[in-house]
Formats: C-alpha cells, sequence, structure tokens
C-alpha cells in the first residue's frame, strides 16, 4: 500500500496521553500549558486495550513491523507495561520502541524491558543544570533524567538521545553533549528546532542548521558520515573517527525527507494523523466505538494512507512568509 507519492507506510507512532511532568519552553509552553490548560478528557482516550487493537489493524492494513510508543510524556500514563506486553504479543512487529523525557524511567525501565520494550530514545537538551531547568520549565534537574538514562543501560535497553538545538537556547552545547556521550554506548542525535505546533514562537531565525552542528562537532571531534541503516531513517548518521560510536543530525528544517516518509502518527485519542504538521487527524475512535467491523477499520486506514500527499518540510520555507496555518501540538502527537 503506497500513498501518492509512493510512499509506504512502515512506522505506526502512538501517543499515549497529551500529558506530560515537564513544560519545555519550545513543546509546551509554561504560559500556554498552565492550570487552565484543557487537556483530552479521560473518556476520549483510547484505553491500553483500544491502542493495542488499532496496531493490529494496522499491521493487518499496511503490514507495520515498527511501532514507537510517545506522547506528551508517555511514562506517565498508568499501566504501559500492559500496553508493550500486548504490542509485543502482535505478530509482525519486530521493533518497539519508546521517546521519553526519562525523568521517571528509574522505577519503569526493568518492567517495560521485560514486558518487551527494546529501545528508548530520552531527550536532553543541555548538561548545564540551570539551563535545563529553565529549558523544561519545571525546575527538574539534569541528574533525574542522567538517572533514567543509567536506568535504561542496566535495564538493557538500547539508548538514543534526543537534543533539540535552538539559537539562543543552547548552541553552545553542542560540543559538551558531544563529548560526554562520545563514549558511553549511546547514540546522540541533535534536532534542529521545528516549527510544530502554534505555540512555541518559532522563527527560522531559531534554527540551527545540519551543516552548522556538523561543523561545530567536527572542528574538535572529527566525523564522518556513515550510510542509512534503512531507507527513510529520519536522522543522517556520523561517526568518530577515532572510535565507532555514532552521532546523528536530524534535519526536518534544513534538509527535509519527506520524500521517504513513511510513518503515521495515531494520537491519545484515537485520530490518524499523517503528517507531524498536519491541522487535524482522521478520527478512528468514534468509527471504532460505533462497532465498525476489522474489515472496515482496516479499510478506512487504507483510504487515509492511500490518499495522503503530504510533504510539509519540503514546502516549509514557502510557508513562513503566509499567515500561519493552525498545526497540531507536538504534546498531541510525540514527534
Ligand atoms: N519533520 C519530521 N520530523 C520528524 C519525523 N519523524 C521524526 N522527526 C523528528 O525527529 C525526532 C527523532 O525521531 P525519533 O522518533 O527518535 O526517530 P526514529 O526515526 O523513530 O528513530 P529510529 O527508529 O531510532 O531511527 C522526533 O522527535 C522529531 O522531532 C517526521 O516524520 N517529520
Ligand atoms: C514531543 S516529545 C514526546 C516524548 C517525550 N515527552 C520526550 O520529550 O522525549 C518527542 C520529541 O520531540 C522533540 N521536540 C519537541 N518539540 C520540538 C520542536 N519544536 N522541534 C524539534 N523537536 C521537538 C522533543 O525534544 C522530543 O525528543
Ligand atoms: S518535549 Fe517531551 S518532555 Fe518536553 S514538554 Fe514536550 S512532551 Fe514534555
Ligand atoms: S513533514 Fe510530514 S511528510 Fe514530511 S517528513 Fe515530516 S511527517 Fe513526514
Amino acid at each position: 500500500m503506497k500513498d501518492k507519492l509512493g510512499r509506504p507506510l512502515r512506522d505506526l507512532r502512538i501517543s499515549v496521553t497529551d500529558r506530560c511532568n515537564f513544560r519545555c519552553r519550545y513543546c509546551m509552553p509554561p504560559e500556554i500549558f498552565d492550570k487552565d490548560f484543557k487537556f483530552m478528557p479521560k473518556t476520549e482516550i483510547l484505553t491500553l486495550e483500544e491502542l493495542a487493537y488499532m496496531t493490529k489493524l494496522f499491521v493487518k492494513a499496511a503490514g507495520i513491523e515498527k511501532v514507537r510508543i510517545t506522547g506528551g510524556e508517555p511514562l506517565m500514563r498508568q499501566n504501559l507495561v500492559h500496553l508493550i506486553s500486548m504490542i509485543k504479543e502482535i505478530e509482525g512487529i519486530n521493533d518497539i520502541a519508546m521517546t521519553t523525557n526519562g525523568s521517571l524511567l528509574p522505577s519503569q525501565a526493568k518492567s517495560l524491558k521485560k514486558a518487551g520494550l527494546e529501545r528508548v530514545t530520552i531527550s536532553l537538551d543541555s548538561l548545564n543544570d540551570e539551563k535545563f531547568k529553565y529549558i523544561n520549565g519545571r525546575n527538574i534537574g539534569v541528574q533525574s533524567v542522567l538517572d533514567g538514562i543509567n536506568s535504561a543501560l542496566k535495564a538493557d535497553l538500547q539508548v538514543k538521545i534526543n537534543m533539540v538545538v535552538k539559537r539562543g537556547m543552547n548552541e553552545e552545547d553542542i560540543l559538551p553533549m558531544a563529548r560526554f556521550f562520545k563514549d558511553k554506548g549511546v547514540i546522540l542525535r541533535y534536532i534542529e528546532y521545528m516549527d510544530v505546533g502554534n505555540t512555541n514562537g518559532w522563527k527560522l531565525d531559531h534554527v540551527v542548521s545540519k551543516k552548522e552542528i556538523f561543523s561545530i562537532i567536527n572542528k574538535e571531534l572529527p566525523i564522518e558520515p556513515v550510510d542509512p541503516n534503512y531507507l527513510g531513517e529520519v536522522a543522517d548518521r556520523y561517526k568518530y573517527k577515532d572510535n565507532d560510536n555514532e552521532i546523528g543530525i536530524i534535519s526536518s528544517v534544513t534538509d527535509a525527507f519527506c520524500s521517504t516518509c513513511s510513518r503515521a502518527r495515531l494520537s491519545a485519542d484515537g485520530n490518524l494523523v499523517t503528517c507531524l504538521f498536519a491541522s487535524k487527524g482522521h478520527n478512528l475512535r468514534d468509527f471504532l466505538r460505533a462497532g465498525a467491523s476489522d474489515e472496515e477499520m482496516i479499510t478506512k486506514i487504507k483510504e487515509i494512507w492511500t490518499n495522503r500527499e503530504d510533504k510539509y518540510s519540503e514546502e516549509r520555507l514557502s510557508h513562513t512568509d503566509k499567515k500561519e496555518i493552525k498545526k497540531i501540538e507536538m504534546s498531541h502527537i510525540g514527534g
């Protein structure tokens, strides 16, 4: 099954909650996501069983093999271990990963691994405690994320680190992060700051480009490109010349990768979203709860994917001088 631009559906990213214990200023600015902010009501959120069932439908509809659990903060969802174990049982799924801020991992890493989680990507934007406390908007120190990383490694999970780079926020942390993680057996990935949602005040000037990130690292720690692991990998891979450790750079802004984008996103309230920058999703929840059969659900998923023609990042620069379009917030669909 291919979309209108010839792209298959391979990778399902499931957001299990729109809530988070952090308020990263580039994702959920605390002034907007405050005590009056209306998060999704519980009745609208898919149950763990519904999420697992939806995953099964995506396997049947498209043969997806890879699932990434995300949020909001996925570890805030109760009994997530149960969801992982249900997904693990689905024939055809051979890669279960999670993106998390890491702070709640120490108490959960072992049981997640036991349930079938193989990989975690942990977000960390600075090793400077004061700066990190400011960025996450909740005064949470670096050590709680480092504890999360250590607990994941101890539980034998594969670990990657995501660092969003924003000019004026943390570009001076690019090198310290590289130095710190270089020999730790984890892959650090730098992400160009993106214009997801409408609340983070994104400007093109805030973007530190892939080229710039490469040159900052390469000057002190020489690196060279490595071939992608698979077609459509979002990160460009590089390895250090003096050892085999790797870093990645994700360049959605300056070097878009829409032409190989095979990712579908399912929000916690059951909307199928075909692009990170979409204005809205396709409501699968109500269709499911109205009693649609497996066949009807599968037909619907296929219909949505085959009509897909998203390529926002390739067209981004032509959007910036126009009136801003409404986009789903990152905390709804999880990156
Ligand atoms: N524009 C855009 N950005 C994306 C897309 N997918 C991922 N990203 C960005 O890249 C970041 C890292 O993505 P991950 O989920 O860690 O990457 P992944 O490709 O699933 O990781 P691996 O499976 O380990 O290769 C996300 O948090 C987003 O910020 C996409 O389809 N479009
Ligand atoms: C939305 S979070 C959800 C999962 C989890 N709460 C976390 O932070 O890892 C997923 C990823 O998106 C990244 N992200 C959030 N806002 C972004 C933005 N405006 N540009 C680029 N990446 C962003 C985060 O840093 C994180 O790595
Ligand atoms: S990036 Fe992740 S941790 Fe930070 S506010 Fe967004 S959802 Fe929460
Ligand atoms: S902008 Fe949309 S179509 Fe392009 S890579 Fe990202 S999610 Fe895929």
